[in-house]
């Protein structure tokens, strides 16, 4: 497909099921939905090609689906939220509490149901302040809070 003003290393592809563009890594032959703005890393650029992680996420009024398994209606504000997660992230790093168990208590993402675990994950699969802070962790590293556009998040890297 002609190369409209992508990048060097990628290549834009057409999902075959449903005909949305994509972009391929052709280093690496990693594909990603968002369209890259910077050039693709040869093979071996450093760090790992794929992290697998738990979260915990709080949902909040902003949040882009503010609805989840544990509240049909979102109300709290992101302030709220925000406060919210500092207690859990407190809670965990105290040893009051394990990251599953508040996880599966009270993340508004349906990985609640597996304790937060997101299973592994490379590039270009999560929101991008997702993806750097969990590729940024080391094994057994908890992140501050995180934001995307559905929440307000904690990362637990487990491999
Ligand atoms: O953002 C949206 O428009 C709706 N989403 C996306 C979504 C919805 C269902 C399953 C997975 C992702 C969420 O709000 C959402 N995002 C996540 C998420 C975000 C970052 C990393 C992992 C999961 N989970 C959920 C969820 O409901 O369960």
């Amino acid at each position: 497909m002609a190369d409209e003003d992508l990048p060097s290393g990628w290549e834009k592809r057409l999902s075959r099921s449903t005909g949305q563009a994509y972009y391929l890594n052709v280093y690496t032959k990693e594909s990603q939905w968002d369209k890259p703005e910077k050039p693709a890393e040869p093979a071996g650029g450093g760090g790992p090609d794929t992290v697998q992680c738990s979260h915990l996420l709080v949902k909040h009024e902003g949040s882009r689906r503010p609805s989840s398994w544990r509240e049909e209606v979102i109300t709290r504000d992101k302030d709220q939220a925000l406060e919210q997660v500092k207690e859990y992230r407190e809670q965990i790093t105290s040893g009051q509490a394990s990251f599953a168990e508040l996880a599966s208590k009270y993340s508004d993402c349906s990985s609640a149901k597996r304790g937060g675990d997101l299973g592994p994950f490379g590039h270009g699969a999560m929101q991008k302040p997702f993806e750097t802070a969990a590729f940024a962790l080391k094994v057994g590293e908890l992140s501050e809070p995180v934001f995307t556009d559905s929440g307000v998040h904690i990362i637990l890297r487990t491999a």
